[in-house]
């Protein structure tokens, strides 16, 4: 990856930057977001051009002079996000392409965000333009409704980087967590091909956990809630700060054993672990099926439950082969005893729980939970979870409690408490 420097900040040097936005309507509004924003202390600051009541240069120019003065020496991206691409205002493609030059001209921002990822678009020109102005430009592209492909992913951020752009840039909203895989995994090949450095994330809550993997992905910079959010999904500086800052080397010798009752996340909050500390992760249920090429239900309707935890039990032997995994568990696996010793022994074992209402919230929708489908009842669910318990907390030696608490925040949770 290629090194860039903005202002005084080395960017691609490991550790993501903090970017936070500042989404004022006008002249008093931008400047009292910036005093809290530089409060925040970011590493870098951008200004939504598009939430500012004026398009015109002179009023912009005037905006970004007294905005300096607040902001000194903090890097700053002039962006103004277009209403195709989710932003707040239309603007014809000639005024774009003016507005972003001439305020590369002015020299008051670092970066100017240009939408450009198809090589007949005027962005060749501009991004030469803002060049010549002695900018840095961020190509961007954004998908409000969406996540695009993998391979879609990753030639557009290719696109961008043979348009000129020094950082290349894409959002993407994830209807489910497979779309969240896509991003990072498109993230992790898109920056192998490339030179410049990227940026990506996946918004909202089911992908906020990619606002804060990229040390795994290579994504060099994430956007942070300043006064006001200014996409959906985003952090505060915070919480951001608090999960970048945990060094995640140490844990990496040995495996994670995630586990739990049904519906307890124990299969989202592996994936997430997984795209923050960059282990691999394994689904031992999945690991089964794959082995044995049948279903779990399956396996339990032909063979029995027995014959099920004897398959688990090899699974588990099986992982600690190449340890430094995540290994995401199927709810009965602490009924062995001799299950939590291969765990307790050669790894750390990870307990979530959840109410048994939250739980059943989580799971009713869910077809493929063989002990469960017959009954479907809070009440049972809690009957289970107290036979259990106490063979939860044997394996256990860290217990996080999910209830009410965002994925990122439990990750943050494990990855503090987890380091023994
Ligand atoms: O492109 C981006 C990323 C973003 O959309 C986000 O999801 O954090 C927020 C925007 O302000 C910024 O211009
Ligand atoms: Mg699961």
């Amino acid at each position: 990856m290629k090194q860039i420097k903005v202002g005084n900040l080395e960017l691609s040097d490991g550790h993501p930057k903090v970017c936070v936005p500042i989404v004022g309507e006008n002249h008093d509004e931008v400047i009292e977001q910036a005093k809290k924003v530089v409060e925040m202390n970011p590493d870098i600051i951008e200004w939504r051009c598009d939430f500012f009541d004026s398009v015109y240069i002179d009023e912009v120019e005037n905006m970004l002079i007294d905005l300096r003065e607040v902001i000194k020496d903090i890097p700053l991206i002039f962006t103004f996000r277009t209403d195709g691409e989710g932003g707040k205002k239309f603007i014809s493609n000639n005024s774009y392409y003016d507005l972003n030059v001439q305020v590369a001209k002015t020299g008051l921002a670092e970066l100017i965000d240009v939408e450009a990822y198809s090589k007949d678009s005027i962005a060749l020109d501009m991004i030469e333009e803002i060049h010549k102005a002695g900018a840095k430009v961020i190509g961007s592209n954004h998908h409000f409704n969406e996540t695009p492909s993998r391979e879609k992913i990753v030639e557009t951020l290719m696109t961008m980087e043979e348009l000129g752009a020094d950082i290349c840039k894409m959002a993407v909203m994830p209807s489910c967590e497979e779309d969240v895989k896509e991003l990072v995994y498109g993230s992790i090949e898109a920056n192998e091909k490339m030179i410049a450095p990227i940026v990506t994330m996946s918004m909202g809550e089911l992908g906020a956990v990619t606002r804060v993997c990229g040390k795994t992905t290579g994504s060099v910079i994430t956007f942070a809630a300043g006064v006001n959010t200014s996409a959906p999904g985003q952090m505060t500086i915070k919480q951001v700060r608090n999960i970048l800052g945990i060094n995640c080397d140490d844990i990496k010798d040995k495996n994670i054993f995630m586990i739990g009752f049904m519906g307890t996340g124990k299969t989202t909050i592996s994936n997430a672990l997984g795209y923050i500390t960059g282990m691999p992760v394994v689904d031992i249920d999945k690991y089964i099926e794959e082995q044995e090429n049948m279903s779990i239900s399956d396996i339990f309707e032909k063979n029995g439950e027995e014959y099920f935890r004897k398959l688990e039990t090899k699974a588990l032997e099986e992982m600690q082969i190449n340890a430094g995994k995540i290994v995401s568990c199927g709810g009965g696996v602490v009924l062995k005893d001799e299950n939590i010793e291969i765990m307790k022994e050669g790894g750390r074992t990870v307990l979530l729980t959840a109410e048994p209402k939250t739980i059943y919230d989580r799971i009713c929708e869910n077809k493929d939970r063989p002990l469960l489908n017959n009954h479907m009842t809070v009440e049972y669910i809690e009957k289970m979870i107290a036979d259990r318990e106490k063979r939860y907390q044997k394996a256990a030696q860290v217990s996080i409690a999910t209830d009410g608490k965002s994925r990122v925040e439990i990750c943050g949770e494990i990855l503090e408490r987890i380091s023994f």
